[in-house]
């Protein structure tokens, strides 16, 4: 299909679940261009629907099939449980050539081809909650009949949530482990940093401020300088200084493997979430 370059209107975007990540991408197409009457959003709570459609103006429902029909992409952010039913309301009322995007963890490009019309295009994308302030990395793979336009447009409707990366399917649990729930251990080493400063005698507020600070600026630093991380860990550490001291203990506690093993559970889960649902 026409990614809508050149078209008057953009591509009409329906998102079927406006939850944490439907919310995000409602926002990023916005920002991106799409104009609210072109896109959708459907919600299972009348509540959240009316949230969504008062704060970003789309129109928001709850069929699925109903905004399916006039859909040119359709973008499925419910959780990988639902993820079924909602293809079978919306499976019989697609047209041909509308691409089906999907953010759910786990479920394979195969679930969906299985349940959609015959050459349906579908992309499969991971992507993580920092997508919410334009910092998020996504990572998309390319379904049987998803073609370079596809990706193209998926690419633009992604664009301002951030960087996106292009893989291979087989990837996407080692890569849903590593940036879909790195957000999680992020944050978690922050928290832990903030409350060693509370612990070490710092205002709650200061020592927030200085954990939040301290791991977005080696963050930035890691991306921008180009160098190894190890490197940039060696050029803190002073010789018989306070950092070496406290990398010993982080080793000797095995921060290291418990960052691996979190790692491999989560690709665990996401392989076991995809055999769950997709029987
Ligand atoms: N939260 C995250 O960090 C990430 C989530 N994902 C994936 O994104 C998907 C959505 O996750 P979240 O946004 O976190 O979940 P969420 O629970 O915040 O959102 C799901 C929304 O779907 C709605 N819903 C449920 N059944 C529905 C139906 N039949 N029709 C329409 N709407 C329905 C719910 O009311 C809810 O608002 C999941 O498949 C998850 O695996 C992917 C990457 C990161
Ligand atoms: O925890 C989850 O299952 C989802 C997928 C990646 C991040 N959140």
């Amino acid at each position: 299909m026409s990614d809508g370059t050149t078209d008057a209107r953009r591509p009409q975007v329906a998102v079927l679940g406006g939850g944490v990540m439907g919310e995000t991408i409602v926002s990023a197409l916005l920002q991106a261009g799409w104009a609210p009457e072109d896109v959708d959003v459907t919600e299972r709570s009348a509540l959240r629907a009316n949230e969504l459609s008062e704060r970003h103006g789309v129109r928001s429902c709850d069929s699925n099939a109903k905004v399916a029909r006039r859909a040119d992409v359709l973008v499925v952010a419910v959780k990988p449980n639902v993820v079924g039913e909602v293809l079978a309301e919306v499976s019989p009322v697609l047209r041909p050539g509308t691409v089906v995007v999907t953010i759910a963890a786990g479920l394979p490009i195969s679930f969906y081809e299985q349940r959609l019309p015959e050459g349906a295009a579908v992309v499969r994308v991971m992507p993580n909650t920092p997508a919410v302030v334009g910092r998020g990395v996504s990572v998309i793979s390319a379904g049987t009949h998803a073609g370079a336009e596809d990706m193209a447009l998926v690419r633009r409707i992604l664009a301002a949530t951030g960087i996106v990366v292009e893989a291979p399917e087989k990837d996407l649990d080692a890569v849903t482990a590593i940036s879909g729930s790195g957000p999680a251990y992020a944050f978690y080493l922050i928290d832990a940093m903030a409350e060693a400063g509370v612990l070490l005698g710092l205002s709650r507020d200061v020592a927030t401020t200085l954990a939040v600070g301290t791991v977005q600026g080696a963050a930035t630093l890691a991306q921008q300088g180009g160098e190894h991380p190890a490197i940039l860990r060696e050029r803190v550490s002073s010789p018989g200084g306070t950092t070496v001291a406290a990398v010993r203990e982080l080793d000797a506690h095995g921060v290291r493997a418990a960052v691996v093993a979190a790692a491999e559970a989560a690709r665990d889960r996401s392989r076991e979430l995809g055999a769950e649902y997709a029987g």
